[in-house]
Protein backbone atom coordinates (compact mmCIF):
# COMPACT_ATOMS: atom_id res chain seq x y z
CA UNK A 1 0.00 0.00 0.00
CA UNK A 2 2.49 2.42 0.63
CA UNK A 3 6.33 1.99 -0.86
CA UNK A 4 9.08 4.40 -0.37
CA UNK A 5 12.20 3.71 -2.47
CA UNK A 6 15.33 5.02 -1.59
CA UNK A 7 13.70 8.09 -0.38
CA UNK A 8 16.24 11.54 -0.19
CA UNK A 9 15.29 14.85 1.29
CA UNK A 10 17.82 17.68 2.24
CA UNK A 11 16.55 21.39 3.87
CA UNK A 12 19.48 23.89 2.70
CA UNK A 13 22.71 21.93 2.95
CA UNK A 14 21.56 19.52 5.55
CA UNK A 15 20.20 15.72 4.59
CA UNK A 16 17.33 15.31 6.65
CA UNK A 17 16.66 11.55 4.56
CA UNK A 18 18.92 9.58 3.04
CA UNK A 19 18.08 6.29 0.77
CA UNK A 20 14.99 5.73 3.28
CA UNK A 21 13.02 2.44 2.68
CA UNK A 22 9.77 2.25 3.87
CA UNK A 23 7.53 -0.57 2.99
CA UNK A 24 3.81 -1.56 4.27
CA UNK A 25 1.40 -3.68 3.68
CA UNK A 26 -2.18 -2.90 3.46
CA UNK A 27 -4.35 -2.82 6.44
CA UNK A 28 -0.86 -2.69 8.34
CA UNK A 29 0.21 -0.40 11.34
CA UNK A 30 4.04 0.62 10.45
CA UNK A 31 5.40 2.35 13.24
CA UNK A 32 8.10 5.02 12.37
CA UNK A 33 11.09 4.88 15.41
CA UNK A 34 13.05 7.37 16.10
CA UNK A 35 15.25 10.37 18.59
CA UNK A 36 13.96 13.85 17.64
CA UNK A 37 15.37 15.09 14.81
CA UNK A 38 16.13 11.85 13.31
CA UNK A 39 13.59 12.83 9.64
CA UNK A 40 10.45 10.77 11.15
CA UNK A 41 8.06 14.03 10.46
CA UNK A 42 9.76 14.78 7.35
CA UNK A 43 9.45 10.96 6.18
CA UNK A 44 5.41 11.50 6.79
CA UNK A 45 4.78 14.56 5.30
CA UNK A 46 6.29 13.17 2.27
CA UNK A 47 4.14 10.30 2.20
CA UNK A 48 0.97 12.73 2.60
CA UNK A 49 2.10 15.17 -0.17
CA UNK A 50 3.19 18.55 1.92
CA UNK A 51 6.81 17.51 1.20
CA UNK A 52 8.74 16.99 -2.06
CA UNK A 53 11.30 14.69 -2.15
CA UNK A 54 14.48 15.13 -3.94
CA UNK A 55 15.79 11.96 -5.12
CA UNK A 56 13.57 8.45 -4.71
CA UNK A 57 10.14 7.37 -5.40
CA UNK A 58 6.92 6.97 -3.28
CA UNK A 59 3.89 4.67 -4.45
CA UNK A 60 0.72 4.59 -2.61
CA UNK A 61 -1.60 1.42 -4.01
CA UNK A 62 -0.18 1.12 -7.12
CA UNK A 63 0.31 4.82 -8.22
CA UNK A 64 3.56 6.81 -8.29
CA UNK A 65 2.76 10.16 -6.46
CA UNK A 66 6.26 11.21 -5.94
CA UNK A 67 9.78 10.70 -8.12
CA UNK A 68 11.32 13.16 -10.36
CA UNK A 69 8.86 13.78 -13.27
CA UNK A 70 5.97 13.79 -10.67
CA UNK A 71 4.43 15.56 -7.88
CA UNK A 72 1.26 14.52 -6.63
CA UNK A 73 -0.69 17.24 -4.49
CA UNK A 74 -1.61 16.08 -1.24
CA UNK A 75 -5.46 16.60 -1.93
CA UNK A 76 -5.34 13.79 -4.30
CA UNK A 77 -4.22 11.01 -2.19
CA UNK A 78 -6.61 9.69 -0.52
CA UNK A 79 -4.19 9.74 2.57
CA UNK A 80 -5.23 11.04 6.19
CA UNK A 81 -2.65 13.50 8.16
CA UNK A 82 -3.42 13.25 12.08
CA UNK A 83 -0.25 16.24 13.31
CA UNK A 84 1.74 16.40 16.05
CA UNK A 85 -0.85 18.79 17.75
CA UNK A 86 -4.23 17.57 16.29
CA UNK A 87 -4.89 21.00 14.61
CA UNK A 88 -8.62 20.87 15.43
CA UNK A 89 -9.87 24.17 14.44
CA UNK A 90 -10.85 25.72 17.75
CA UNK A 91 -14.09 27.56 16.32
CA UNK A 92 -15.86 24.54 15.47
CA UNK A 93 -17.40 22.06 17.34
CA UNK A 94 -16.33 18.46 17.31
CA UNK A 95 -19.01 17.40 15.44
CA UNK A 96 -18.10 19.71 12.66
CA UNK A 97 -14.38 19.03 13.30
CA UNK A 98 -15.17 15.48 12.01
CA UNK A 99 -16.96 16.77 8.98
CA UNK A 100 -15.24 19.20 7.76
CA UNK A 101 -13.77 16.83 4.79
CA UNK A 102 -17.00 15.45 4.09
CA UNK A 103 -19.84 17.01 1.50
CA UNK A 104 -22.96 17.85 3.19
CA UNK A 105 -25.81 16.12 3.24
CA UNK A 106 -27.60 13.10 5.16
CA UNK A 107 -24.71 10.86 4.37
CA UNK A 108 -22.12 12.96 6.25
CA UNK A 109 -24.78 13.37 9.37
CA UNK A 110 -24.20 9.51 9.28
CA UNK A 111 -20.68 9.37 9.16
CA UNK A 112 -20.12 12.01 11.68
CA UNK A 113 -21.87 9.88 14.16
CA UNK A 114 -20.52 6.82 13.15
CA UNK A 115 -17.21 7.93 13.92
CA UNK A 116 -17.94 9.44 17.23
CA UNK A 117 -19.17 6.23 18.17
CA UNK A 118 -16.17 4.47 16.94
CA UNK A 119 -14.06 7.31 18.84
CA UNK A 120 -15.82 6.92 22.12
CA UNK A 121 -17.09 10.33 21.85
CA UNK A 122 -20.74 10.21 21.14
CA UNK A 123 -21.90 12.76 23.61
CA UNK A 124 -19.12 15.16 22.95
CA UNK A 125 -20.30 16.20 19.38
CA UNK A 126 -20.97 19.64 20.21
CA UNK A 127 -17.95 20.67 22.61
CA UNK A 128 -15.89 23.14 21.29
CA UNK A 129 -12.06 22.03 21.76
CA UNK A 130 -10.53 23.77 24.24
CA UNK A 131 -13.62 21.86 26.47
CA UNK A 132 -12.42 18.87 25.64
CA UNK A 133 -9.04 16.33 27.27
CA UNK A 134 -5.76 16.06 25.65
CA UNK A 135 -6.99 12.51 24.57
CA UNK A 136 -10.32 13.87 23.72
CA UNK A 137 -9.06 16.10 20.91
CA UNK A 138 -6.60 13.55 19.53
CA UNK A 139 -9.47 11.04 19.27
CA UNK A 140 -11.36 13.98 17.36
CA UNK A 141 -8.69 14.58 15.41
CA UNK A 142 -7.93 11.08 14.81
CA UNK A 143 -11.99 10.67 13.96
CA UNK A 144 -11.51 13.75 11.35
CA UNK A 145 -8.79 12.14 9.20
CA UNK A 146 -10.95 9.15 9.08
CA UNK A 147 -13.94 10.09 7.97
CA UNK A 148 -13.35 10.54 4.46
CA UNK A 149 -11.97 6.67 4.63
CA UNK A 150 -8.45 7.38 3.58
CA UNK A 151 -6.56 4.31 2.24
CA UNK A 152 -3.83 5.55 4.47
CA UNK A 153 -3.87 7.34 7.90
CA UNK A 154 -0.30 9.23 8.98
CA UNK A 155 -0.07 9.83 12.71
CA UNK A 156 2.33 12.11 13.99
CA UNK A 157 3.47 10.92 17.69
CA UNK A 158 -0.22 10.90 18.63
CA UNK A 159 0.02 10.04 22.03
CA UNK A 160 2.70 12.46 22.93
CA UNK A 161 1.11 14.94 25.07
CA UNK A 162 -1.02 12.74 27.10
CA UNK A 163 -0.11 11.51 30.43
CA UNK A 164 0.70 7.74 30.99
CA UNK A 165 -2.18 5.74 31.64
CA UNK A 166 -4.25 7.63 29.14
CA UNK A 167 -1.65 6.74 26.48
CA UNK A 168 -1.72 3.53 26.94
CA UNK A 169 -5.51 3.49 27.06
CA UNK A 170 -5.48 5.07 23.87
CA UNK A 171 -3.12 3.55 21.87
CA UNK A 172 -4.71 0.38 22.44
CA UNK A 173 -8.42 1.97 21.23
CA UNK A 174 -6.87 3.26 18.33
CA UNK A 175 -5.12 0.86 17.00
CA UNK A 176 -8.25 -1.54 17.57
CA UNK A 177 -9.93 1.19 15.65
CA UNK A 178 -7.30 1.20 12.73
CA UNK A 179 -7.70 -2.51 12.59
CA UNK A 180 -11.43 -2.43 12.70
CA UNK A 181 -11.31 -0.13 10.13
CA UNK A 182 -8.90 -1.90 7.90
CA UNK A 183 -7.26 1.43 7.09
CA UNK A 184 -3.29 0.89 6.17
CA UNK A 185 -1.30 3.37 8.76
CA UNK A 186 2.01 4.95 9.41
CA UNK A 187 2.62 6.42 13.11
CA UNK A 188 5.94 8.42 13.89
CA UNK A 189 6.80 7.91 17.66
CA UNK A 190 9.96 8.09 19.34
CA UNK A 191 8.94 5.96 22.39
CA UNK A 192 9.76 1.98 21.91
CA UNK A 193 7.08 1.32 24.43
CA UNK A 194 4.48 2.39 21.79
CA UNK A 195 6.21 1.29 18.88
CA UNK A 196 6.06 -2.22 20.07
CA UNK A 197 2.45 -1.98 21.94
CA UNK A 198 1.08 -0.87 18.15
CA UNK A 199 3.11 -2.25 15.24
CA UNK A 200 2.86 -4.79 13.00
CA UNK A 201 6.43 -3.49 11.36
CA UNK A 202 8.67 -1.19 13.19
CA UNK A 203 11.50 1.23 10.84
CA UNK A 204 14.17 2.36 13.00
CA UNK A 205 15.13 5.77 11.49
CA UNK A 206 18.46 7.60 13.13
CA UNK A 207 19.61 10.97 11.58
CA UNK A 208 17.75 10.37 8.63
CA UNK A 209 19.15 6.83 7.14
CA UNK A 210 17.13 3.48 7.94
CA UNK A 211 18.86 1.29 10.76
CA UNK A 212 16.67 -1.33 10.85
CA UNK A 213 13.22 -2.67 9.71
CA UNK A 214 11.19 -5.81 10.67
CA UNK A 215 8.28 -6.72 13.07
CA UNK A 216 8.77 -5.73 16.90
CA UNK A 217 9.78 -8.71 18.17
CA UNK A 218 12.17 -9.81 15.56
CA UNK A 219 13.90 -6.38 16.16
CA UNK A 220 13.72 -7.15 19.98
CA UNK A 221 15.14 -10.36 19.43
CA UNK A 222 17.34 -10.52 16.90
CA UNK A 223 18.31 -6.77 15.58
CA UNK A 224 21.37 -6.30 12.89
CA UNK A 225 23.51 -4.95 15.13
CA UNK A 226 24.06 -3.02 18.40
CA UNK A 227 22.64 0.57 17.59
CA UNK A 228 19.66 -1.25 16.87
CA UNK A 229 19.63 -3.34 19.61
CA UNK A 230 19.48 -0.38 22.12
CA UNK A 231 16.46 1.55 19.94
CA UNK A 232 14.10 -1.08 20.60
CA UNK A 233 15.03 -1.64 24.45
CA UNK A 234 17.91 -1.98 27.26
CA UNK A 235 20.36 -4.42 25.62
CA UNK A 236 23.31 -6.01 28.09
CA UNK A 237 26.25 -5.74 25.08
CA UNK A 238 29.15 -7.86 25.87
CA UNK A 239 32.46 -8.60 23.66
CA UNK A 240 32.19 -12.04 22.47
CA UNK A 241 35.20 -13.76 21.23
CA UNK A 242 35.99 -17.37 19.64
CA UNK A 243 36.62 -20.14 22.08
CA UNK A 244 36.78 -24.09 20.83
CA UNK A 245 35.45 -23.09 18.01
CA UNK A 246 31.94 -21.17 19.35
CA UNK A 247 31.86 -17.54 19.93
CA UNK A 248 30.95 -16.33 24.07
CA UNK A 249 30.88 -13.83 26.21
CA UNK A 250 31.90 -13.83 29.95
CA UNK A 251 27.87 -14.88 30.65
CA UNK A 252 28.17 -18.18 28.29
CA UNK A 253 28.05 -19.12 24.31
CA UNK A 254 26.32 -17.51 21.98
CA UNK A 255 26.82 -18.61 18.72
CA UNK A 256 28.43 -20.79 16.03
CA UNK A 257 32.31 -19.68 16.13
CA UNK A 258 32.59 -21.23 12.57
CA UNK A 259 30.29 -19.20 10.47
CA UNK A 260 31.05 -15.80 12.19
CA UNK A 261 33.85 -13.25 11.96
CA UNK A 262 36.12 -13.08 15.06
CA UNK A 263 34.85 -10.15 16.84
CA UNK A 264 30.79 -9.88 17.47
CA UNK A 265 29.26 -8.32 20.67
CA UNK A 266 26.75 -10.86 22.83
CA UNK A 267 23.29 -9.44 23.22
CA UNK A 268 20.95 -10.76 26.32
CA UNK A 269 18.12 -8.51 27.17
CA UNK A 270 17.60 -7.71 30.53
CA UNK A 271 14.94 -10.46 31.44
CA UNK A 272 16.88 -13.24 29.97
CA UNK A 273 19.16 -12.71 32.87
CA UNK A 274 19.07 -13.83 36.69
CA UNK A 275 20.62 -12.99 40.03
CA UNK A 276 21.65 -15.42 42.92
CA UNK A 277 23.03 -14.84 46.09
CA UNK A 278 24.88 -18.27 45.77
CA UNK A 279 27.79 -19.30 43.60
CA UNK A 280 26.00 -21.36 40.22
CA UNK A 281 26.79 -23.14 37.50
CA UNK A 282 28.07 -20.50 34.93
CA UNK A 283 27.19 -17.60 37.10
CA UNK A 284 29.21 -14.66 37.11
CA UNK A 285 30.34 -12.65 40.28
CA UNK A 286 29.62 -9.24 40.51
CA UNK A 287 28.50 -5.93 42.48
CA UNK A 288 24.93 -4.20 42.48
CA UNK A 289 25.76 -0.62 41.84
CA UNK A 290 22.09 0.22 41.75
CA UNK A 291 18.45 -1.58 42.60
CA UNK A 292 15.13 0.84 41.02
CA UNK A 293 12.05 -0.54 42.05
CA UNK A 294 9.42 -0.96 39.63
CA UNK A 295 6.48 -2.77 41.39
CA UNK A 296 6.37 -6.03 40.23
CA UNK A 297 9.77 -5.93 38.84
CA UNK A 298 12.86 -4.46 39.79
CA UNK A 299 15.89 -3.33 37.69
CA UNK A 300 19.17 -4.03 39.28
CA UNK A 301 22.19 -2.92 37.57
CA UNK A 302 25.47 -5.07 38.34
CA UNK A 303 29.13 -4.33 37.99
CA UNK A 304 30.76 -7.93 37.10
CA UNK A 305 34.25 -9.02 38.15
CA UNK A 306 35.02 -10.39 35.42
CA UNK A 307 34.59 -7.32 33.01
CA UNK A 308 34.38 -4.01 35.79
CA UNK A 309 34.15 -2.00 32.93
CA UNK A 310 30.89 -3.37 32.08
CA UNK A 311 27.54 -3.10 34.19
CA UNK A 312 24.69 -5.43 32.91
CA UNK A 313 20.93 -4.54 33.49
CA UNK A 314 18.91 -7.00 34.98
CA UNK A 315 15.02 -6.98 35.08
CA UNK A 316 14.00 -9.47 38.21
CA UNK A 317 11.02 -10.47 40.20
CA UNK A 318 10.60 -8.06 42.95
CA UNK A 319 10.60 -10.53 45.28
CA UNK A 320 13.66 -12.08 44.19
CA UNK A 321 16.08 -8.59 44.85
CA UNK A 322 13.87 -7.02 47.11
CA UNK A 323 16.76 -7.37 50.03
CA UNK A 324 19.77 -6.29 47.40
CA UNK A 325 21.04 -2.99 48.17
CA UNK A 326 24.38 -1.02 46.23
CA UNK A 327 27.09 -3.18 47.28
CA UNK A 328 25.65 -6.36 47.58
CA UNK A 329 27.77 -9.63 46.10
CA UNK A 330 25.71 -11.84 44.02
CA UNK A 331 26.13 -13.74 40.88
CA UNK A 332 24.54 -13.16 37.58
CA UNK A 333 23.62 -15.84 34.95
CA UNK A 334 22.42 -16.00 31.55
CA UNK A 335 18.93 -17.91 30.92
CA UNK A 336 18.31 -17.71 27.39
CA UNK A 337 21.48 -17.81 24.93
CA UNK A 338 20.65 -14.54 23.42
CA UNK A 339 22.17 -13.48 20.10
CA UNK A 340 25.51 -13.06 18.68
CA UNK A 341 25.95 -9.32 16.92
CA UNK A 342 28.31 -7.76 14.56
CA UNK A 343 30.43 -5.37 16.81
CA UNK A 344 30.39 -2.11 15.41
N1 LIG B 1 11.15 22.96 6.54
C1 LIG B 1 12.35 22.74 7.08
N2 LIG B 1 13.40 23.52 6.80
C2 LIG B 1 14.63 23.29 7.32
N3 LIG B 1 14.91 22.27 8.15
C3 LIG B 1 13.90 21.45 8.49
C4 LIG B 1 12.57 21.63 7.98
N4 LIG B 1 11.79 20.64 8.48
C5 LIG B 1 12.58 19.90 9.27
N5 LIG B 1 13.85 20.35 9.28
C6 LIG B 1 15.00 19.76 10.00
O1 LIG B 1 15.08 18.41 9.59
C7 LIG B 1 15.46 17.58 10.67
C8 LIG B 1 14.43 16.47 10.84
O2 LIG B 1 13.22 17.04 11.26
P1 LIG B 1 11.91 16.16 11.49
O3 LIG B 1 10.84 17.08 11.97
O4 LIG B 1 11.63 15.35 10.30
O5 LIG B 1 12.40 15.20 12.67
P2 LIG B 1 11.56 14.33 13.69
O6 LIG B 1 12.26 13.03 13.77
O7 LIG B 1 10.13 14.29 13.29
O8 LIG B 1 11.73 15.14 15.03
P3 LIG B 1 10.69 15.35 16.27
O9 LIG B 1 10.52 14.00 16.89
O10 LIG B 1 11.45 16.31 17.14
O11 LIG B 1 9.43 15.92 15.72
C9 LIG B 1 15.60 18.49 11.88
O12 LIG B 1 16.97 18.78 12.05
C10 LIG B 1 14.81 19.73 11.49
O13 LIG B 1 15.34 20.87 12.11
Amino acid sequence: MIEVSRGGKTFGSTPVLIDVDLHVEPGAIAVVLGRSGSGKTTLLRAIAGFERLDTGRIVLAGTVVDDDERHLDARHRRVGYVPQDGALFPHLPVEANIAFGLRPGRQRRARVAQLLELTGLDDLGRRYPHELSGGQRQRVALARALAPEPAVILLDEPFSSLDAELRAELRADVAQLLRDAGTTAVVVTHDRDEAMAIADTVTVLANGRMVAAGTPRELYENPPDPIAARFLGVANLLPAHRLNGSMRSVLGPCGDGARTPIRGVHLLRPEQLSICTDRQPDAVPGTVESVVFGGATSTVTVGLDTAPEQTVTVVAPETGVAHLLPGSRIWVRATAPGVLLPSR
